[in-house]
């Protein structure tokens, strides 16, 4: 975006703020899609377009972050007791209305519509994006879930040691007929990461194991014949009990995503808008610092359809159980 754009994000934000003393991004969702409507056209105009041609990675440039952004939090509770950034999450929110409406999980950071992307103590090698030792490896968003998000969207705060998002494309991958025709098949299971803590005594310290966690069983590759749609995270997913023919066609389709794998690195302002169909991603390994200076992203993810989501809750909430 141009500085003039940028102003112009800016003061949608700042007015619709103004307006209110207290943040409820669940109860504005609706209101902010309407001020969205107020974005510069050309900024517009690129998220129309590049969601009508699938595209699966499009990214926002200079978007606004206050210059006195305040440290980064030490973990998403923290971010969410003290309403950390609440200006970004609202921009994100913005943009990322007109690809999508945003949703949340009652099990996931709370129940937050967007949530907060920083390293944690003793999260370091967990499997959520709170860790930083450990390499996020690839992944569909909420592989586990049919209603997962059409995106995820990742807005950047501070990234000071350039840390990569990696992404694969589904059209990078060439994948051999014989593993192809397997991975079109419901030969699969998806299982919800630690994030989502959803059995009793599960939680992000305290893992169990998959086989307790309730699943969906479904194919890796779906939809158009012509460019089909991936759901696949290597460490969430597997073959159904004995099937050893899936079991490799689902490891050699994380070995040619992987090989396939690009490196987006967000600066402050940068949004990414990861199509949760085309695409997966991930993030490179770092070293925290824990000093309020670490890598700071908002996140949510983009649903292009709410009334499956209120289909399947049997309720008009923004928020999956
Ligand atoms: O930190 C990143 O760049 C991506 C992390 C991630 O996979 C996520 O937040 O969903
Ligand atoms: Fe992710």
């Amino acid at each position: 975006m141009s500085d003039e754009e940028k102003d112009q994000v800016a003061a949608v934000a700042d007015e619709f703020l103004a307006a209110r003393p207290v943040w409820a991004p669940l109860e504005y969702a609706d209101r902010v899609r309407t001020e969205a409507e107020r974005l510069p056209v050309g900024v517009r105009r690129f998220l129309v377009s590049s969601r009508a041609a699938e595209d699966a990675v499009i990214v926002l440039g200079n978007l606004p972050v206050d210059e006195d952004l305040v440290p980064t939090p030490p973990s998403w509770q923290v971010a969410e007791k003290e309403e950390s950034a609440i200006r970004e999450e609202l921009v994100l929110m913005l943009v990322g209305s007109v690809l999508g409406e945003p949703f949340g999980w009652v099990n996931q950071q709370n129940g937050r519509l967007v949530h907060d992307v920083c390293p944690s103590r003793g999260q370091e090698n967990s499997l959520t994006s709170a860790s930083s030792r450990q390499q996020l490896t690839l992944h569909t968003e909420d592989v586990f879930h049919s209603c997962r998000g059409d995106y995820v969207a990742l807005m950047c705060l501070r990234n000071p040691d350039a840390v990569g998002t990696t992404v694969a494309l589904v059209e990078s991958v060439d994948f051999p007929e014989p593993v192809r025709r397997v991975l079109h098949q419901d030969r699969f299971r998806f299982f919800p990461d630690d994030s989502h803590h959803v059995v009793p005594q599960h939680t992000t310290e305290n893992p169990s194991a998959l086989e307790d966690r309730p699943h969906e069983v479904a194919s890796v590759l779906f939809g158009p014949e012509e460019s089909p749609y991936l759901r696949i995270d290597a460490d969430f997913t597997e073959a159904m009990p004995g099937d050893t023919e899936a079991e490799a066609a689902l490891e050699t389709a994380a070995e040619l995503l992987a090989a396939a794998a690009e490196r987006v690195v967000l600066s402050p302002g940068d949004a990414v808008f990861v199509d949760n169909h085309r695409a997966v991603h991930g993030r490179d390994t770092f070293t925290p610092r824990y000093d309020g200076t670490d890598r700071w992203l908002k996140r949510t993810s983009l649903v292009r359809d709410l009334r499956r989501t209120y289909v399947r809750t049997k309720s008009r909430s923004r928020l999956l159980g």
